[in-house]
């Protein structure tokens, strides 16, 4: 059996190949046909003839790496870092910016291909003057390299961790304070994180900051309520990186990937930091879901206003509300909004928020969308609007059932996530809504391979 598998595949591993790469898979890898069989191959672009050597071979598909490249594309960019790369914190940073966001579209445009969804238009995604240091925050592992504690990334897909000073798309303000946080954290002589012997004290540093406020939130993430030193730590940051403005702790004492753990105490400061979108202020925790990219999600949330169409009698829902930045932009537009969200904490600051700034047309609930949908519809809320911006796993077919039960207007569908934004889409499309404006990709994140969207689906009408 293992014989007949093994004379299919055209390749054999080690085995050196001059390929052509045809197309880009939705994580940035080159992909060359091999006699019809596909072979992955990271840093090579669309059009580029390269030179390769096949590390892995498998029944479908295989891996292989560029040795040299013999034609490259227009659309390469030669100012490239490798670490950043290999760290996945830009992995799509040897594709020109252009190219970038037309890989973007493509990817959504590919998808909706895929069902046979070929007459919706994908609008050009909206991209960002200056596509680096965006981002306004930073999640970064503490791991000791050579008898010292480091800040760094890990490689792509492995555990092997890599110093890094430089952190490329992120705020440099934030960088700044990392870096600072971290020379605290070697002179205060507190250990850092092993994940093979779940021993050591600090597993991650997350910063925070406001784009506009410029107060920024660190948060040590210990796997410990009790690290040795912590007073003189705080007392260095407040001492040495005068924006700080927020120091807290969280603890994660799980041998896990996720960052966060469950409990956050307030060390020095204020427990949240405060920001501004659309001339609305927001206080944020640390808890909480925030854009990561704020100039980008201005545009995002005025795309999805503007296609909502709103005039100022229309109740609406906001399903996946985080701390309430799309209810509130929307309920300046609105009579109602009704924001749902299943982090208490981020509940807490969206109801905050709203008194923040003087709304008081908002109700918010905490628990998950699904519920809240079949909630809302038993109680006979009739909205105009749904709003759905779901995490990257997408809508529930309960959601969806409830959503459309409701027979609002209109369902606005931000997404970053397109294969599952294709996927819902068909299932609204089963109970009655279409695509009725081109579908808006808008770059959120500049470098990587994420992609952000939105879409207005309308309920045809007797249906
Ligand atoms: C992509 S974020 C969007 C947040 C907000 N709309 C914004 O733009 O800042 C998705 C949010 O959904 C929340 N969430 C995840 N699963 C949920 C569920 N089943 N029900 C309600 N909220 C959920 C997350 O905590 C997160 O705040």
């Amino acid at each position: 059996m293992e014989e007949i598998m093994k004379k299919q595949v055209p390749v054999t591993k080690n085995q050196k190949l001059v390929v052509t790469i045809e197309d880009l898979t939705y994580q940035g890898m080159g992909v060359a046909k091999v006699d019809g069989y596909p072979l992955f191959i990271d840093g090579a672009l669309v059009g580029e003839e390269v030179e390769v050597h096949v590390v892995k071979v498998g029944k479908n598909f295989g891996f292989a790496k560029v040795t040299n490249y013999l034609k490259t594309s227009p659309d390469r960019a030669f100012d490239v870092d490798k670490v950043y790369l290999q760290t996945g914190i830009a992995p799509l940073q040897h594709l020109t910016y252009p190219a970038q966001l037309e890989f973007k579209r493509k990817l959504v445009v590919d998808l909706l291909n895929k069902v046979h969804l070929n007459n919706l238009t994908v609008a050009p995604t909206m991209g960002m003057k200056d596509p680096y240091h965006y981002r306004n925050k930073a999640q970064v592992p503490v791991r000791e390299v050579n008898g010292q504690l480091e800040i760094g990334f890990f490689k792509r897909n492995s555990h092997d961790f890599m110093p890094l000073e430089d952190f490329l798309i992120q705020d440099e303000k934030i960088d700044e304070t990392l870096l600072k946080v971290r020379d605290i954290l070697r002179v205060s002589g507190v250990s850092a994180y092993d994940e093979a012997n779940n021993t050591g004290m600090i597993r991650h540093l997350m910063v925070r900051r406001g784009y506009y406020s410029h107060e920024i939130m660190v948060v040590l993430v210990t796997r410990v309520k009790k690290v040795p030193n912590l007073d003189q730590i705080v007392y260095l940051i407040q001492q040495q990186c005068p924006e700080v403005t927020s120091i807290m702790q969280n603890i994660n004492p799980d041998k896990t990937n996720v960052i966060l753990g469950k409990k956050t105490i307030k060390l020095a400061g204020k427990a949240t930091i405060q920001d501004t979108l659309n001339d609305l202020k927001f206080d944020i925790s640390a808890q909480s879901f925030y854009q990561v990219n704020p100039q980008q999600t201005e545009k995002l949330y005025n795309e999805a206003i503007k296609k909502a169409q709103l005039t100022g009698n229309e109740t609406v829902i906001d399903a996946y509300c985080g701390i309430g930045t799309i209810s509130l932009n929307m309920a300046k537009h609105a009579k109602k909004v009704y924001g749902v969200e299943i982090v208490p904490e981020a509940i807490e600051d969206a109801k905050h928020n709203a008194s923040l700034n003087n709304l008081d047309n908002l109700e918010f609930e905490v628990g998950e969308a699904e519920t809240w949908m079949a909630n809302w519809q038993k109680a006979g809320i009739k909205p105009d609007v749904i709003m759905v911006d779901p995490p990257r796993k997408g809508l529930t077919t309960s959601l969806i059932e409830s959503a459309t039960a409701m027979e609002p207007k209109k369902i606005v569908y931000v997404s970053c996530n397109p294969a599952t934004l294709v996927r819902d889409i068909t299932e609204f499309m089963e109970r009655g809504y279409h695509v009725t404006q081109p579908i808006q990709p808008v770059d959120q994140f500049p470098q990587t391979t994420h992609v952000e969207s939105v879409t207005v689906l309308e309920r045809t009408q007797n249906d």
